[in-house]
């Protein structure tokens, strides 16, 4: 296979994405309509254009062909026709660490830095160190399941029986390379679902009791109310969100995972629910909020290349107006967890602090869960008390 070809599929599908669509999901469509394509066409594209959306806008200036290059370089462990044609002097070096590896690119091309990566540095939450969180959106995240407790050792030997590499990370967090086909390998198993660990992680800040009433405001497919449910099985669980398709995933997820009882309602969250809601009071509000995502981009690069700015305002403002109008269904002494899978100070601590202000409620903590330094997302949780 020739570069040219590589580099001529490349740019045809990158001219045809716009960033609207996730690319996984373009790439899909794309595959389907191209059907000229085959399996080793497809797999150089998808490898370029995400390694390609991984260097953000450093190197902006140059062309194209270099920066793929350099993405391709700074991503892989293996040479590609691309780092042989355009970076022939740093090919035996792909198998370099990361660091080693930023540091040739610098030195070879001066104007490279790290803050054109992710150019929304200035914006970050407290305690998210920069020098580490750019360089983690050069590796791919791994993929994490949790296992309900006390089936963590049978799910663990049907992936030793299938020879699929894991590590186990705690008694209910195995740990996958990305891209591991579990449908067909964990068939068998009802016990566990792909959750991020950071995701995962949250639930420590959850503490339902037996009996309690929780609404899980936000819930599209019901990834924390299961996270709850392991926790606290006898939880009363009402289940929300604005869409309905969503929901229709969450029924299927439950009925899999064995939860039968639970209510649940398609509520847009910016309106009036009053009628819909006036006689319940809950003992645990879930609000996992709609926000930037960009504490997951390291799944979604092409976010580094095409999220703006002003983005982030929009996200805080309906942050806010949703947990204004879910608090006065809150008993008095209970939590609110407020959740968003974002690295924005604005969409995190600055919520929280508006929350503060104008509603009855008491911050018991709240922290920046770094998953960055785990190939994982990185994630807020707040736990607040209804005054
Ligand atoms: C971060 S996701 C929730 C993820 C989910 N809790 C989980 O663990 O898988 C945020 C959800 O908020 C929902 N949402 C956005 N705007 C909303 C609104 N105005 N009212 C209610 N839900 C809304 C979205 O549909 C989305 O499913």
């Amino acid at each position: 296979m020739r570069v040219e070809h590589q580099l001529r599929a490349f740019e045809q599908i990158f001219k045809s994405y716009d960033g609207v669509l996730p690319l996984h999901r373009f790439l899909f469509a794309y595959f389907k309509r191209n059907k000229q394509m085959g399996s080793s066409d497809r797999r150089w594209a998808s490898r370029y254009l995400y390694n390609f959306f991984r260097l953000g806008k450093a190197l902006i200036k140059e062309e194209y062909t270099l920066r793929l290059a350099v993405a391709d370089f700074l991503c892989s462990h293996t040479s590609s026709l691309v780092i042989d044609t355009y970076l022939p002097g740093l090919k035996d070096q792909v198998v370099l660490s990361l660091p080693e590896k930023l540091a040739l690119i610098k030195q070879q091309y001066p104007s490279f830095e790290l803050d054109d990566v992710f150019s929304f540095h200035h914006k970050l939450s407290a305690g998210i160190d920069q020098q580490d969180f750019v360089p983690s959106f050069f590796i791919q995240p791994d993929l994490f399941i949790r296992v309900d407790t006390g089936y963590i050792e049978k799910v663990a030997a049907t992936l030793r029986l299938e020879e699929i590499d894991f590590e186990k990370i705690s008694e209910t967090t195995l740990a996958l390379p990305n891209g591991t086909k579990l449908d067909s390998v964990l068939a068998a198993h009802k016990q566990y679902q792909v959750q991020d660990l950071s995701s995962q992680q949250t639930g420590s800040f959850f503490k339902p009791q037996a009996w309690d009433k929780w609404w899980d405001c936000c819930a599209a497919s019901g990834g924390k109310s299961l996270l709850l449910y392991d926790l606290e099985p006898k939880v009363e669980l009402l289940v929300s969100d604005v869409r309905e398709s969503s929901l229709h995933n969450l029924d299927e997820r439950f009925q899999q995972a064995g939860l039968k009882k639970y209510q649940k309602k398609v509520l847009d969250l910016l309106q009036n629910n009053e009628q819909d809601l006036h006689h319940y009071e809950f003992d645990g509000i879930l609000l996992d909020a709609p926000c930037s995502g960009s504490g997951t981009w390291g799944r979604t690069p092409e976010m580094l290349y095409y999220f703006e700015d002003h983005k982030i305002s929009y996200f805080s403002g309906l942050q806010k107006k949703i947990a204004a109008n879910v608090v006065k269904y809150l008993k008095e002494g209970k939590p609110l967890i407020y959740i968003t899978c974002s690295v924005f100070k604005e969409e995190n601590e600055d919520v929280v602090a508006f929350l503060l202000e104008n509603l009855p409620l008491k911050l018991e903590k709240m922290q920046v869960i770094k998953g960055y330094a785990a190939k994982a997302d990185t994630m807020f949780v707040a736990r607040l008390i209804k005054q």
